[in-house]
């Protein structure tokens, strides 16, 4: 649905021109959410506004729906960005017009009469919920109902790909909740693509099926969101799902380890392990095998156990120890079966 080759965005500013985007390639399937995440200056509003031209990039080709949107002249790139709405974090509301007057201004400006528009927009705002209020103004309403009048507005033109800039940014999570729940609904009722950047990784795995991390200005990892998730490969990546799944140990766990391994009698090793899975293997019992085919005592003594798109996804802590060759068995079966170990140390 999306192509994006080689792009790269350069900006003039004072102290000379700024490389916001370093050659981007992505590739966006038909009918996904596919979320971009990066801290702070990372040039997610620059990508994102590359994909309907509202940036025109430096270099690089912006494919939509199989056409190359920086060859278009003026009037056919306008027709192409029907197939492209975009919610904004501040929503961009005009403050003059109700409800209804907002979600129905790309419709007015395309030239369709009252009744048509009618026709189109009751159905929008009976699906983003705010049927009751199509008659008060942008002050009238809480920023969730106003992000709602964005998403109406963005879907008036039946686009084929929905932009959306930090639209939660701005919304208490509980109302990010629903705003997120409504744009997985659009996606999955009316078969849209949905491109949203973000800097929370909350986001990203309440509601994206894939995900790029974006750091200086390049995409550094990208995948399935619970593969990323599982499997971080760049720091960038494991300080961001870091508010989720914490990446550091806290300081009493590997306290409690060296105490433990002070214990160890007998020849025994002991070494802390860090088990991450998913999908299936979150139900395998992989815990209570290595107990019982290697004789290993387990200690668990961290972890969590969470959901991404209707996957399960664990990660544990758990300090093993008996025979040593047993021990190193154990752990080549796990990686064997797909689990993700780290052998943690706790020096220091
Ligand atoms: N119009 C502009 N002129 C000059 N520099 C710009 C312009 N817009 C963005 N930049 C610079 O480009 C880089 C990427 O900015 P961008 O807004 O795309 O990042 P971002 O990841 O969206 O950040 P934020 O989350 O803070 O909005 C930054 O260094 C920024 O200062």
């Amino acid at each position: 649905m999306i192509d994006l080759r080689g792009i790269t965005q350069i900006y003039p500013g004072p102290q000379g021109p700024v490389e916001a985007l370093r050659g981007i390639d992505l590739h966006i399937t038909p009918g996904e959410v596919f979320g971009i995440i990066g801290r702070s200056g990372a040039g997610k509003s620059s990508l994102v506004r590359v994909i309907n031209l509202l940036n025109r990039p430096t270099r690089g080709e912006v494919i939509v729906a199989g056409r190359d949107l920086t060859q278009l002249n003026d009037a056919d790139l306008r027709a192409a960005r029907r197939d492209i709405g975009m919610v904004f974090q501040h929503f961009n509301l005009l403050s003059s017009r109700t409800v209804f007057d907002n979600a129905a201004l790309p419709l007015e400006l395309a030239g369709m009469d009252k009744a048509a528009i009618r026709a189109r927009v009751n159905p929008l705002l009976e699906l983003v919920g705010l049927s009751a209020l199509a008659d008060r103004y942008p002050a009238q309403i809480s920023g969730g109902q106003k992000q709602r009048v964005g998403i109406a507005r963005a879907l008036a033109s039946r686009p084929k790909v929905l932009l959306s800039d930090e639209a939660t940014s701005a919304l208490d999570p509980e109302t990010t909740r629903s705003i997120l729940a409504l744009l997985r609904q659009v996606n999955k009722e009316l078969g849209l693509t949905v491109v949203l950047i973000t800097h929370q990784m909350q986001v990203i795995k309440q509601v994206a099926d894939r995900v790029a991390v974006i750091d200086a200005g390049r995409i550094v990892e990208q995948g399935p969101v619970i593969d990323v998730f599982t499997r971080p490969q760049q720091a960038i990546t494991k300080s961001l799902i870091d508010e989720i799944v914490p990446q550091e140990l806290p300081a009493s766990v590997l306290d409690h380890v060296r105490h433990l391994s002070r214990q160890l009698q007998g020849g025994g090793v002991g070494q802390l392990l860090r088990l991450s899975y998913s999908g299936e293997r979150a139900y395998q019992p992989i815990l209570s095998r290595l107990i019982r085919e290697h004789g290993l005592d387990l200690s668990i003594l961290h972890g969590q156990i969470d959901e991404i798109q209707d996957q399960t996804f664990g990660s544990l802590a758990v300090y093993a120890s008996g025979e040593g060759a047993r021990l190193q068995t154990a752990i080549a079966q796990l990686r064997g079966e797909g689990v993700v170990v780290e052998e943690v140390t706790t020096e220091g």
